[in-house]
C-alpha cells in the first residue's frame, strides 16, 4: 500500500524536455507505443523483446521506479525500449507535438492512479488536454487502449474520450468491457488484480477521422463528469 503521489506539487509542476525518438532509438523510424504510467515497467519490460518492429517508451513521475526500470532494460539489453521520467500533464504534450506524423501509433493507460474525490479531479492522469494531444498525435485508425479495475476511474475516462468524439470503437466490439487484453503481457497492476479473482474493464479506441476539439469544449464537459464517491484509495 502506498499513496500516490501528488501531481500538482511544485516539484512535478517543472516542465522536462523529453528525448525524441532519433535521441533515444537506432531505428527510430519504427512506429511507436506509448505506456502512460508505466511504473516499474514490467509490461514494456516483457512485451518489447515480443515487438522488435516497434520501439516503446514508458512514462512515469515517480522517478525512483524510472531508474529500476531503466537499469533492468539495460541488463535485458532492449534497444527499442526507454523509460522517462516525467508528469505526462506537464511535459508530454510538447513531446507529443514534435513526432514525426503517424509515429505513434498505440497508447496504453493501464491502470491509472484511482483519485476519486472530485476535490482530486484534476490529479488524475487523463485530462482534456492530455487527450487532446493524444488525439492530435494519433492518425486515424491508430490506437488507445485504457484497462483499469475500478470502474469509478475507467467511466470518467471513457465519458471524456468519447465526448472528444475523436474515437471509435472498432466494429466487432460490442461489448460494454473488452473480455480480454489484447495485449500479450499483462501489466503488474493487472496481474496482481487478476490474482485476487477481480474484474478488469477495458476498453480499446481507434483514432476516427474527426477533428480534435477545442480545449475549452472538453474541459466544460470534463467540469460535467461527476464522481460520487468520496472515499480515499491507495494502491500499487
Ligand atoms: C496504479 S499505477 C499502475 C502502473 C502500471 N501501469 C500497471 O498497470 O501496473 C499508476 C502509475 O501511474 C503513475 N502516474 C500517475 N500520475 C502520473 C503522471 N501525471 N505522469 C506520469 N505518471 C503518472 C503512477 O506513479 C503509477 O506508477
Amino acid at each position: 500500500m502506498r499513496q500516490h503521489v501528488n501531481p500538482l506539487s511544485r516539484f512535478f509542476q517543472l516542465p522536462r524536455p523529453l528525448p525524441s525518438p532519433e535521441e533515444m532509438f537506432a531505428q527510430s523510424s519504427r512506429p511507436l507505443h506509448l505506456d502512460i504510467g508505466c511504473a516499474r515497467g514490467g509490461f514494456l519490460l516483457g512485451l518489447a523483446p515480443l515487438q522488435p518492429e516497434w520501439n516503446h517508451v514508458g512514462v512515469e513521475i515517480r522517478h525512483p521506479l524510472v531508474l529500476s526500470a531503466e537499469r533492468d532494460r539495460q541488463e535485458l539489453k532492449l534497444d527499442n525500449l526507454r523509460f522517462l521520467f516525467c508528469n505526462v500533464n506537464v511535459s508530454l504534450e510538447e513531446w507529443l507535438d514534435a513526432l514525426p506524423r503517424d509515429q505513434l501509433q498505440w497508447v496504453s493507460i493501464q491502470f491509472p492512479d484511482p483519485w476519486f474525490k472530485r476535490r482530486h479531479q484534476k490529479r488524475r492522469v487523463l485530462q482534456p488536454s492530455l487527450l487532446i494531444a493524444l488525439a492530435t498525435a494519433l492518425q486515424p485508425g491508430r490506437e488507445l487502449f485504457i484497462q483499469s479495475d475500478v470502474l469509478s476511474v475507467i467511466e470518467p475516462m471513457v465519458m471524456l474520450i468519447e465526448q472528444s468524439n475523436c474515437f471509435k470503437r472498432p466494429g466487432d466490439d460490442f461489448h460494454p468491457w473488452q473480455r480480454t487484453n489484447p495485449m500479450p503481457v499483462p501489466t503488474e497492476r493487472e496481474r496482481y488484480v487478476l490474482d485476487q479473482g477481480l474484474q478488469v474493464y477495458r476498453r480499446l479506441y481507434q483514432r476516427n477521422d474527426q477533428q480534435a476539439p477545442e480545449l475549452s469544449n472538453l474541459e466544460a464537459l470534463w467540469q460535467q463528469v461527476d464522481n460520487p464517491s468520496e472515499e480515499e484509495h491507495s494502491d500499487c
